[in-house]
């Protein structure tokens, strides 16, 4: 059965205001496209694409400029108008002094018991790792607990969609990995999750990829369809390489042994799945 969508948009196009005589071609071109729930997305594209103005849409932020169908599916969310949204720069949505009055003041601005603000506050914060800083002044934390800061607001509204722009790409490898690892531990329980990235190694197989291009969706589907090339391995023959995109290690691992005759069912994305290929290939 068809999970019901979150947010669907039906030929969306945002065009921003003149300016400078300049301007007035649309950043997004009718673009239709839909989350359902508890779906994860992974957005991808080039620079300027359109990525953080279809994110800014998705959440409710742009009003001007704007035409088309949108439609939110979540009768709380939407009537509270709050989508979590976290950006690349954590600062822009941390509003409190602390992590701990970060959460506590999105809890009461969406609602939550009073009695219970509190308890759900401490625990989103130590359920990413934050409880010796809960109370630590937000200026003085790295970039990275200030991105998990944010990602405890989205935990701590218990939110039935979280959209998550480039939140790893200012982080070394290890906490872009534990900010990874918490959000799919979000999605596993329920959330549906549009995450915007240009690192593919953060795809996982299952991963339902979205490409953007020039204000447009030139791709909506399954993440090994990305990287599949034709039956002789011919480079280039691939929709991401088609959009210049840098496959992971374990696809490139992959192409070459397929060069060799060698064919990996199904393709691996990591190196995980590399390694459980190369044994059952030998088995
Ligand atoms: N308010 C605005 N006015 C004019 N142009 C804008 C505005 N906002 C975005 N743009 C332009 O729209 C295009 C898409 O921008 P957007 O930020 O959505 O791209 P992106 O895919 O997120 O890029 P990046 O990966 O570089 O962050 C860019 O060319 C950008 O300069």
């Amino acid at each position: 059965m068809q999970e019901k969508a979150e947010i669907m948009l039906e030929g969306v196009t945002v065009t921003p205001a003149l300016w400078n005589g300049n301007g007035g071609e649309p950043i997004l071109k009718g673009v239709s496209f839909s989350v359902r729930s508890g779906e994860w997305v992974t957005l991808i594209g080039g620079n300027g694409s359109g990525k953080s103005t279809m994110m800014k849409v998705l959440a409710g932020m742009l009003t001007k400029g704007i035409s088309g169908m949108i439609a939110r599916q979540n009768a709380r969310e939407a009537s509270s108008g709050i989508i979590p949204l976290v950006l690349q720069q954590p600062d822009a949505g941390i509003i409190g002094a602390t992590p701990w009055e970060d959460i506590v003041s999105l809890l009461e601005r969406n609602g939550a018991e009073a009695s219970t603000i509190i308890a759900k506050a401490e625990e989103a914060l130590r359920s990413v790792g934050l409880e010796e800083r809960m109370r630590q002044p937000v200026e003085t934390l790295s970039g990275g607990q200030k991105q998990l800061t944010a990602i405890a607001g989205c935990m701590a509204v218990n939110a039935s969609i979280l959209l998550l722009d480039e939140v790893t790409s200012m982080l070394d490898p290890i906490m872009s990995r534990e900010v990874l690892n918490g959000v799919r531990a979000l999605h596993r329980d329920g959330s549906a999750v549009v995450w915007v990235t240009q690192k593919l190694e953060e795809l996982r197989s299952g991963d339902r990829v979205v490409i953007m291009h020039d204000g447009e969706i030139r791709f909506d589907g399954k993440a090994s369809e990305l990287f599949r090339r034709d039956s002789r391995g011919e480079a280039n023959s691939s929709i991401a390489e088609r959009y210049g995109l840098e496959p992971p290690y374990a696809v490139r691992t992959a192409w070459e042994l397929q060069r060799e005759g060698i064919l990996l069912e199904p393709l691996p994305l990591t190196i995980e799945e590399l390694a459980e290929a190369v044994l059952n290939d030998e088995g």
